[in-house]
């Protein structure tokens, strides 16, 4: 099929080569040639490939994805994948993959909850599939309240043995993924007790399934826990243990030690069980920058091949692209996937570093990378879903069907602002965060860190410094005023909090009654370090760029920092970090910007490189044409494949006869 002319005139005209932004974005020609040849690998093979899945039913789908998982094992072993290729396979199957907590949690947990002889036992079973687990921390009572966790383990000195139970309905495992049918294994967390005592939230192996018969193990009561939005392969499940008993070397020891005659020790930071979860906030990060890339890329494919209506009457139909309301749905979503890559790459390298000091006991970087994977895990799961919908929208009345391919990645997005701690519970601890920073600076010792800009800005007036109009897109400045920002709203909110305790609210109450503006303030927080991290991105990963491309990414980097002013204004003015005639410029340098960042937006989004058979879009398709892929694909329902359905003569044909009256 001839590429669509509509599409083909939008990169004929781009001002830069999409392929050197691609580079960009891999790091390297030879990491984006390393990248194309994983994504054919997936993409062309018939088992991984989820062309037909929205045709298929439940159960269908989760043998399918099964399969698919056993299929990345065999691609993995061919080709010699590292850790790295087979968790970008897996996003790149948006996680369509049956066992994929196995891979990104059950492994994870025991890499980092287990001591040396756990992992020499349990790794090797796990990493060659000889057992296949989950992650079972949430349970029907307490999902984000760890410390409330009710499901016991209790230690029997007598026979060395921890003794698991679940005493009432609340304190049964829900929601962990793969423990409905797919595991024979589970990290489960449960609060120890020995002699009665609490010894708080503790991770433990148990085989919850017979190995060979796949039936739950005597005292297992397991199952899933019913159709959900989206994510249907991911089998989440419930689980009832009836004082399942295993022994002592089953409980992680890493951090915390039960002695054989029942002497609990602790080693390490205090939080150290919630490793795990950190880590799977920063793979939320990378996922929310794929899923976002994904949708801006059909969108903005489908926008300039769809004609509807005129600007000038009489003249021939325009391209919905061209439409200005159109494009403040397109190109914040382009500027924000491109923010989104820069925050990711910055963020997988910081973990990868305080994680190497964790290993090492060094704990300091931990209170920091709790905040900023929270915060980011957060603000970028809550941006990427809404800018989602925005996008779906803009597709009219394609943006519902299933076949465009934006309207599944947008439900399974939808999982990311409550997985690995609700949002809201997130910003909460980045406040908690904030708010010591906050006594830091406030007594004149130097806050370090993300923060650091709160030393400065803590004792200095405000001023926007926007004085000539070149400063509106300076990007340096314009962070100045997202930083002033965060640490105004920051003020705000201790001033509240300290305003109620002095009011003689206890300090719990006081801070729920300030809770709103804490959440405020950590918003602010994460908006400004993703714009840093976009600024940081061009010095550095971009700067290598022929200078066409890296004005481009520049103009992107411009319109981020300008439209989320304009979205946010109402803090911006509150805390008069810019003012009235301000904001007005602002908001016509943003619209201005977005004008020149329209000509490049396909180009821009070609940079992503997704390809079309990973897309799995009949809009979004690379030669633009999609009303030939929506009719092939409405051609290709099973429904259709008959002319007459059996309903007709079940139902339709007495309806129409007469019939079904007498029935009534
Ligand atoms: C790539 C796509 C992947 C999709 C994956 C899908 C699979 C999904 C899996 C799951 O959802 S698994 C379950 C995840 N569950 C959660 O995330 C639970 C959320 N709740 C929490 O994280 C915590 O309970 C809490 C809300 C953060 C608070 O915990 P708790 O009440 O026990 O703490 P406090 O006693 O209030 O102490 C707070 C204290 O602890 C520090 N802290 C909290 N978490 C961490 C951490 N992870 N690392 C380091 N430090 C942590 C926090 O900073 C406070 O410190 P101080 O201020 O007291 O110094
Ligand atoms: C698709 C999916 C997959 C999942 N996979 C797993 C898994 O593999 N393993 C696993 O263990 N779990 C899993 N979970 C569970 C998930 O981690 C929890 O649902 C999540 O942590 C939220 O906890 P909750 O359900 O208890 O929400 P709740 O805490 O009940 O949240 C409900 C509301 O209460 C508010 N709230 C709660 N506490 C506070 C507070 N302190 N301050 C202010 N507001 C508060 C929240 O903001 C929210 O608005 C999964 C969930 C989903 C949806």
């Amino acid at each position: 099929m001839s590429v669509n002319p509509d599409i083909q005139v939008e990169r004929d005209t781009a001002t830069f080569r999409s392929i050197d932004v691609t580079h960009m974005l891999d790091g390297s020609p030879e990491a984006t040639n390393q990248r194309r040849i994983r994504q054919k690998q997936i993409g062309d093979d018939p088992q991984i490939n989820r062309r037909n899945i929205i045709f298929m039913s439940h159960e269908e789908r989760y043998e399918a994805a099964i399969a698919r998982g056993l299929r990345i094992e065999q691609l993995k072993a061919e080709h010699d994948w590292d850790i790295m290729d087979e968790n970008n396979a897996i996003m790149w199957c948006f996680s369509d993959i049956a066992m994929f907590v196995h891979k990104v949690m059950f492994i994870p947990a025991i890499e980092r909850l287990g001591n040396k002889e756990q992992h020499d036992k349990w790794l090797p079973l796990a990493i060659d599939h000889k057992i296949l687990g989950t992650y079972a921390q949430t349970e029907l009572g307490h999902g984000t309240f760890l410390r409330g966790l009710e499901m016991e383990a209790r230690y029997d000195k007598s026979t060395e043995e921890f003794v698991i139970s679940t005493p009432k309905h609340s304190s049964m495992k829900w929601w962990p993924g793969s423990l409905g049918h797919s595991s024979s294994h589970a990290v489960l967390l449960a609060t120890l007790y020995i002699d009665d005592q609490n010894c708080g939230m503790q991770p433990f192996i148990v085989q919850l399934r017979d190995l060979n018969t796949w039936k739950p193990l005597p005292g297992v009561e397991v199952g899933g826990i019913g159709p959900k939005m989206a994510l249907a392969t991911t089998d989440n499940g419930f689980l009832v243990l009836n004082n399942v008993r295993i022994p002592r070397d089953q409980m992680l020891m890493k951090y915390a030690q039960v002695s054989k005659d029942g002497k609990f020790t602790k080693s390490g930071a205090a939080k150290a069980n919630y490793s795990t979860m950190m880590l799977v906030r920063v793979g939320i990060a990378h996922s929310c920058y794929f899923s976002l890339a994904v949708g801006a890329t059909i969108v903005t494919r489908y926008s300039a091949v769809r004609r509807q209506g005129e600007i000038k009457p009489g003249a021939p139909e325009v391209k919905i692209l061209d439409y200005q309301t159109q494009q403040l749905k397109v190109i914040p979503s382009i500027a924000t996937a491109y923010a989104f890559h820069f925050c990711k790459e910055h963020l997988k390298w910081y973990y990868i570093e305080t994680f190497q000091q964790i290993q090492q006991n060094d704990f300091s970087g931990l209170p920091e990378i709790h905040c900023v994977t929270s915060g980011l895990k957060a603000y970028m799961s809550d941006i990427a879903t809404a800018q989602l919908e925005t996008l779906r929208r803009a597709c009219g009345g394609n943006g519902y069907l299933l076949s465009n391919g934006i309207t599944n990645t947008y439900i399974q997005t939808l999982a990311l602002p409550t997985v690995e701690g609700e949002n809201t519970v997130l910003y909460l601890q980045v406040a908690r965060y904030l708010m010591k920073c906050l006594k830091v600076a406030a007594t004149g010792e130097a806050v370090k860190g993300s923060l650091s800009y709160m030393n400065e800005k803590i004792k200095t007036p405000y001023t926007s410094g926007l004085v000539t109009r070149e400063d509106y897109s300076n990007v340096k400045k314009l962070l100045k005023l997202y930083q002033n920002m965060t640490v105004r709203l920051t003020q705000k909110a201790g001033d509240h909090l300290n305003k109620l305790h002095v009011s003689g609210q206890p300090k719990y109450e006081a801070w729920n009654n300030t809770s709103v503006q804490l959440v405020n303030a950590a918003k602010a927080y994460c908006q400004t370090y993703v714009l840093g991290m976009n600024i940081e991105g061009l010095s550095t990963q971009a700067v290598d760029l022929p200078g066409d491309a890296l004005e481009v990414i520049h103009q992107l980097c411009v319109f981020y920092a300008l439209h989320g002013i304009t979205e946010q204004s109402g803090n911006f003015l509150e805390t008069g970090c810019i003012n009235i005639t301000e904001l007005h410029i602002i908001q016509q340098e943003a619209q201005e910007m977005m004008a020149k960042i329209r000509k490049n937006a396909v180009a821009l989004v070609d940079a992503f490189d997704i390809p079309d058979n990973l897309l799995n879009s009949t809009l979004g398709c690379y030669d633009g044409n999609a009303y030939q892929h929506l009719y092939d694909s409405a051609k290709s329902d099973p429904m259709n494949q008959k002319q007459v359905l059996p309903a007709f003569e079940k139902y339709i044909k007495p309806m129409l006869q007469g019939k079904h009256t007498s029935k009534l």
